[in-house]
């Protein structure tokens, strides 16, 4: 990190009014001490190498050189990753430099968010061992290609087609249509020479669903595409340009039997398909990026939360009392209102992660044993956490991006990228309503299971309280929130069976009152992420080992959390709890005390996410604060500024200003 010699002096008296150890709860927010002296030797390694520095903003490369730089950086970081494991005999900690170093999206994500832990999910141990060391190592490069132009939530629809040829014992891929393409697999457009290919698996003209299957499009020497395979890259996007999205045909190409993944289900030399214990744990890679996405989200609150507090910190616009300076924009409440919502939003969303993941692990756990009994539930959870985070931290990074005015408009503030990438997640892995949707499955059964009494999984067990509980008085407490928001769940669960349930009786069947009810199946699932979001981040705060100090500022945004909430959804708590108008009105009180507890530990609680000034890549929220300086040395670098007069004005000013004359 910066010194503080140069820094700002609103950023050094900020700094100077916190009430507790940054250092300490960095290492909270990170594992450990260790994690953080780890992560940070890791960063320290990648900054040092100079060929991975931009030497102009990215903003103004062309789309190809865009993706050139981005693969010539993604290359040298590999190299780091690599030598960093050969000297330590391990990984390198879980870290964000790749932000630093490719800014928008790496066209490697695919290859090792995707490709990598399909083959490790979803191949036999021959198959991991063909396949893993030569992936890991880099010598063959790939990408998860599912989504078709015709279809990406509903995988069953797929069209892409593998059918067997037992003469040859081989899969022949075929596109039939231009809607069974494949479209969207990053880093497929230029850079990928395999990929793991979800296609329908057609034997003896029988249809066994979909499968993955490990094909090689490209040449491993020339990259060329091998006969029968039509690739290439999909264009411009909101962001991920240099992810390398691409798209993918296949006419009659043919690959060896022993490239279908089958950990799960098997095709025998003859033919014969063999069934696995559960066609859904094809979907498995999914599940893994849907946990993994609500810790990206925590990522990407922090970021654009460090940018924007910290800008807020430098910002003096108008008064506050007429006789005073103009105040730090940071001192309005309406601005805390925007921006430490999405402080207090990374650290829930941080420790929803952190429980997800070891549900994630346990399930998987007992898979390997050949117990099932609780993947509905993981499923159902990362489904909904997964949807409702990604939402609400796109709208959190953009009410960042909105608290700083103008200049969050520039692109070397980094918000708008950063809103571009985060968004994506609302669509990817599984669009938002499709995801809600299944987890409204879910909540239909245990709400069913819970009417007959029986146990439910845990993450549902409080609808079961909640039918008990349903007249006990509202307690103005955070737990007594927690309880609010189950007793909404609850309510909204409740409301959407019985709607299908008047579908049904008015004769309808029961695929149409699904979608007559969608609308509040999908509120319900909401409700529910909400009331898990606030449950399991409460307990994490109050089971925290932090020191007094540290703890009570936790407590604080927890707090904030859980009231910002309340008061969001008052509708909703007012039509399904026992709140009354008089305790919102306390609530709407003890917000606004909060938010004035947490300003002056704001610049402390933003420097606490450790988030390097080349990680935040940003003029205005840099450790320094010096925000004025960096906008206009960042505006020097425009291209149009190293020429005094552009050519433009030659060809097409000065003649429209003399036919003007005439
Ligand atoms: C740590 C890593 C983090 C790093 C991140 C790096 C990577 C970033 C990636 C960025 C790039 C993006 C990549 C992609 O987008 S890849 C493509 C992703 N595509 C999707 O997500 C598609 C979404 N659609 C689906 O998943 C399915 O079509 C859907 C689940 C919506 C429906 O499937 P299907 O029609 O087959 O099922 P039904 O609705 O009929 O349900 C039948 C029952 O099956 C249960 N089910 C469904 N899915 C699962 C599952 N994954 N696991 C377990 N069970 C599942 C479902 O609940 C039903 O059960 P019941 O019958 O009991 O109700
Ligand atoms: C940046 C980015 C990167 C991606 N990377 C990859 C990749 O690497 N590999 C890959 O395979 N795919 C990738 N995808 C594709 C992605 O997984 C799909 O776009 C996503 O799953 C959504 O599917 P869709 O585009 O078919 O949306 P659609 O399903 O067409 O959604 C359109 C609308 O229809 C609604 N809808 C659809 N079905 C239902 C339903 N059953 N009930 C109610 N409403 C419904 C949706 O809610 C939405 O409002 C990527 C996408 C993006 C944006």
């Amino acid at each position: 990190m910066s010194t503080e010699t140069k820094c700002n002096p609103d950023l050094v008296r900020e700094r100077a009014k916190c009430t507790f150890d940054v250092n300490e709860l960095i290492n909270l927010f990170y594992g450990s001490e260790k994690a953080t002296k780890e992560r940070r030797h890791f960063e320290d390694a990648v900054l040092a190498v100079k060929e991975l520095k931009d030497a102009i903003p990215e903003e103004y490369l062309s789309h190809k050189e865009r993706y050139e730089n981005g693969v010539r950086k993604a290359t040298i970081l590999r190299d780091v990753y690599r030598d960093y494991k050969a000297k330590h005999n391990r990984d390198p900690p879980p870290n964000q430099i790749t932000k630093a170093v490719i800014k928008d999206i790496s066209p490697f994500l695919l290859h090792n968010g995707m490709f990598v832990p399909t083959i490790a999910g979803q191949g036999t141990p021959e198959q991991q061992a063909e396949w893993l060391p030569k992936a890991e190592s880099m010598q063959i490069i790939g990408t998860y290609a599912q989504t078709e132009l015709g279809h990406g939530s509903f995988i069953r629809g797929l069209e892409t087609i593998a059918t067997y040829d037992p003469k040859t014992e081989e899969f022949v891929l075929n596109n039939p249509t231009l809607t069974s393409f494949k479209w969207w697999p990053g880093g497929l457009g230029s850079t990928v020479n395999h990929c793991v290919v979800v296609a329908q698996l057609y034997i003896n003209g029988k249809s066994h669903g979909i499968h993955p299957f490990i094909a090689q499009i490209r040449d491993l020497d020339t990259h060329k595409p091998l006969p029968g395979v039509k690739v290439g890259e999909i264009g411009p996007k909101m962001g991920f340009q240099t992810a390398n999205n691409g798209f993918l045909g296949f006419d009659n190409f043919r690959i060896p039997r022993k490239n279908m993944l089958m950990k799960n289900a098997q095709v025998l030399k003859d033919g014969t398909f063999v069934k696995g214990i559960n066609e859904k744990l094809t979907y498995g890679t999914m599940v893994m990026v849907r946990v993994g996405i609500v810790g990206d989200c925590s990522f990407y609150a922090a970021l654009a939360a460090t940018i924007a507090v910290r800008y807020s910190a430098v910002r003096h616009q108008s008064h506050i009392k007429a006789s005073e300076p103009e105040a730090q924009i940071l001192d309005y409440l309406t601005q805390q209102h925007k921006l430490f919502i999405a402080v207090a939003s990374s650290h829930v969303y941080r420790n929803a992660y952190l429980w997800m993941e070891k549900m994630y692990t346990n399930v998987m756990k007992e898979l390997s044993q050949d117990k099932q009994d609780n993947l509905p539930e993981l499923h159902a959870t990362a489904c909904c956490l997964k949807a409702v985070c990604s939402r609400d931290a796109g709208s959190l990074v953009e009410e960042c991006r909105l608290a700083c005015g103008g200049h969050g408009y520039m692109a070397s503030s980094n918000l708008p990228l950063t809103y571009g990438v985060t968004i994506a997640a609302v669509t990817y892995e599984g669009e938002r309503t499709v995801l809600l949707l299944q987890t409204a499955r879910y909540l239909m059964k245990a709400w069913m299971a819970a009417l007959k009494g029986k146990v439910l999984s845990p993450s549902v067990s409080y609808l079961l309280n909640s039918l008990k509980e349903s007249k006990k008085p509202w307690q103005n407490t955070p737990e007594g929130i927690v309880k609010g928001f189950q007793h909404v769940s609850f309510g909204k669960v409740k409301a959407a069976y019985e709607t299908i349930q008047k579908y049904m009786k008015q004769g309808k069947d029961y695929e149409d009152a699904w979608n007559l009810a969608s609308v509040q199946l999908v509120k319900a699932s909401e409700a529910h992420s909400r009331a898990i979001l606030c449950e399991v981040s409460w307990e994490a705060v109050c089971s925290s080992s932090a020191s007094p100090n540290l703890s009570r500022v936790l407590q604080q945004l927890a707090q904030l959390y859980l009231t910002y909430w309340t008061l969001e959804t008052s509708g909703d708590l007012l039509l399904y709890s026992n709140i009354t108008k008089d305790d919102l009105i306390i609530l709407r009180d003890k917000y606004e005390e909060l938010l004035v507890a947490i300003r002056p530990n704001a610049v402390g609680l933003v420097d606490g996410f450790d988030l390097r000034d080349e990680i935040l890549n940003s003029t205005l929220g840099s450790y320094d604060g010096r925000v004025y300086e960096r906008l206009m040395e960042e505006a020097l670098k425009s291209p149009l500024n190293q020429e005094t007069v552009n050519s433009s004005f030659h060809k097409y000013l000065k003649p429209m200003m003399e036919k003007a004359k005439l």
